[in-house]
């Protein structure tokens, strides 16, 4: 994948955190051991379009996940200005649906430097009963699969997906799918409110280009040193 040629490894780490100067600093001692941020909900309503423009500028790329779910006009303009933040990535909820989809594409495809747009299949904190107890009969694999293809066919860059999806993903999708995956927990590292989970070397083995990884690395008591032993691990295990 483009993105990640020179990046030091996959490791887009989530920032999860609403005061900026506690963001800035986390992100400055942890580059040179991750490949991204990713910027989220907590972080993006706590400081802005100025707080991403802040971090974007400690000069890695960045994700922002707000996962945008509205109908096309509202996701259109929303996708219109988070482009002007400077962001590598930012993504949208596949659930919105085809013409949804396609307004994010055109959107970001008519911005002056288009970020990828990589759609949300199903959360990795849900089951196959979370799922059904909101109306969704089918197994988190083949809503994934459904919601990727969907994803696929209006246009989008890729998804993010749990790693338990995806290797069906990679062979209805095609390699030049972008796959993107949360629900990343080292071996002894806690669940927490993540469901469907791997550690950092099974994702990559099964085909993750990029991995999202919050909290193993910043509630460690040493993040640096959590980032840089997952990356060690990945790289004896990947390359
Ligand atoms: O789009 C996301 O980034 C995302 C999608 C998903 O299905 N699951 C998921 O956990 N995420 C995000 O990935 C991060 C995971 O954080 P940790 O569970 O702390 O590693 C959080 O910032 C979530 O918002």
């Amino acid at each position: 994948m483009g993105l990640t040629s020179t990046a030091i490894n996959p490791i887009y780490v989530a920032i999860d955190r609403p005061d900026l100067k506690g963001a800035l600093e986390l992100a400055g001692v942890l580059k040179g051991h991750v490949g991204g941020l990713k910027l989220g909900l907590e972080f993006v309503t706590a400081n802005g379009p100025a707080g991403v423009r802040e971090m974007a500028a400690v000069g890695l790329p960045v994700f922002l996940d707000l996962k945008f779910h509205d109908i096309p006009n509202t996701v259109h303009a929303a996708v219109k200005a988070a482009c002007e933040l400077g962001v590598a990535i930012i993504n949208v909820h596949a659930a919105g649906g085809p013409a949804m989809l396609a307004a994010a594409r055109d959107a970001a495809a008519a911005s002056r430097t288009p970020p990828k747009v990589i759609a949300v299949t199903v959360l990795t904190s849900l089951n196959g009963d979370d799922l059904a107890a909101t109306g969704v009969a089918a197994s988190p694999d083949e809503h994934a699969v459904r919601l990727a293809l969907l994803a696929k066919s209006n246009g989008l860059d890729g998804v993010v997906c749990s790693a338990h999806e995806l290797k069906a993903i990679r062979t209805r999708c095609g390699p030049d799918f972008m796959t993107i995956v949360p629900g990343i927990r080292p071996a002894n590292a806690a669940d927490s409110d993540q469901k469907r989970i791997m550690t950092p070397e099974a994702a990559m083995a099964a085909g993750a280009d990029l991995l999202v990884i919050g909290r193993p690395i910043t509630a460690a008591a040493d993040p640096v040193e959590a980032a840089r032993a997952i990356g060690v691990t990945l790289k004896a295990n990947c390359s």
